[in-house]
């Protein structure tokens, strides 16, 4: 499944080591201020290359705007964004084109589509999300005029809290060839009440499913989530009064609708599955081997998830503000 979303509709394209990366959005109302340097701003916090505990591949991710926007304003027809790959290094792969990296996509693609791109992962990179926030960025252009901001956070490190903790993971583990996990926390605020179509388009499964979407997340919590398992429903449950809810236990969902409080959501981040360090794994034909991968990665996947899962939310707010529009008869301009 290549594309996103029931009214603002994303198609993302390309392979981390192919000719570009892109996404053709379809169902953007018209008239929307737009141009390259709205979306640049979030293309140049999620790329490559910026700190060196970051992959060390040096991507300048420029924009380039091909359709759907005259004169600085989206027409209503598909916009489609293009991001030219620069540093590809593809030689790099040459002993992955018959290994499975351990903890990557490598043995799952083989076995579903009988062949792969090797080169980076191909689609399965966490190079794909640029396009996701190519595409998230014209969604908050969509959403400036009604107020609505997301923020996102990293809070925790391979269970590190402070930031220069947190740091000090991420470098030992990238002396020791390995990777760490972590929590990534997205908060969206300013979102009007109503949003989320039960019984099936609950708002907090359309979130959940669009940050599962992201490369190696592997839990979604929203409000206090697992923690509520643990907790007394006096103490879960978010008391109202005349002036509106008093605290947000939910997280700003309520039946699968948002109830106008801070949408909260929390990520789990795996450790990056390319690592340094000698593991056991197969090749293509079954052979038991050893892997040490190389290439260029990331020693932490979390920080770079951060403006990824917070242009995810946009997507899903958009989404539900064009759904809710069709309901309550306002236009998203
Ligand atoms: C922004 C981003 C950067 C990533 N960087 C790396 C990386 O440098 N090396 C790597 O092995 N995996 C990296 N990943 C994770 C893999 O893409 C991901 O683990 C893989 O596709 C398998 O999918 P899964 O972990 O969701 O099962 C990154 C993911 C994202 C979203
Ligand atoms: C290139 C990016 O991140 C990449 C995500 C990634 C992976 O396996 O997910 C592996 C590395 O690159 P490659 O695909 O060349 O192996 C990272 O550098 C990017 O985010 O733009």
């Amino acid at each position: 499944m290549n594309t996103f979303g029931r009214n603002f509709r994303c198609t993302t394209f390309g392979e981390s080591h192919g000719l570009a990366v892109g996404v053709v959005i379809d169902g953007c109302p018209p008239g929307v201020p737009l141009a390259e340097a709205d979306i640049q701003p979030y293309l140049d916090r999620r790329r490559p290359g910026k700190s060196p505990l970051e992959s060390a591949r040096m991507e300048p991710d420029r924009v380039e705007i091909l359709s759907g926007v005259f004169e600085g304003r989206t027409t209503g027809a598909p916009i489609a964004l293009l991001v030219r790959n620069q540093d590809v290094r593809s030689e790099d792969y040459d002993t992955l084109r018959d290994l499975f990296r351990p903890g990557h996509a490598d043995y799952t693609w083989q076995a579903k589509y009988g062949l792969r791109d090797h080169r980076g992962g191909g689609r399965s990179s966490g190079r794909e999300t640029l396009a996701r926030v190519a595409a998230g960025a014209v969604a908050l252009r969509c959403l400036a005029p009604y107020g609505i901001s997301i923020r996102g956070r990293v809070i925790e490190i391979h269970g590190a809290t402070e930031p220069e903790a947190m740091e000090a993971e991420i470098r030992a583990a990238l002396k020791a060839g390995d990777s760490v996990g972590g929590i990534v926390e997205v908060i969206a605020s300013g979102c009007p009440a109503g949003l989320g179509d039960p019984v099936f388009g609950k708002l907090d499964a359309a979130i959940a499913g669009a940050m599962m979407g992201i490369g190696a997340v592997k839990g979604v919590e929203i409000g206090e989530g697992f923690g509520a398992a643990r907790l007394l429903g006096s103490e879960m449950n978010d008391p109202i009064d005349a002036d509106g809810f008093l605290s947000n236990h939910a997280g700003g969902i309520l039946g699968g609708i948002s109830t106008g409080e801070d949408i909260v959501v929390r990520l789990a981040v795996k450790p990056t599955p390319s690592i340094r360090k000698i593991q056991r794994t197969v090749d293509t034909t079954g052979r038991e081997r050893e892997i040490s991968v190389g290439g260029r990665h990331d020693p932490c996947i979390a920080p770079r998830i951060v403006p990824v899962a917070e242009c995810m939310m946009a997507l899903v707010i958009i989404d539900a503000m064009l759904e809710q529009a069709k309901y309550r008869g306002w236009e998203v301009r």
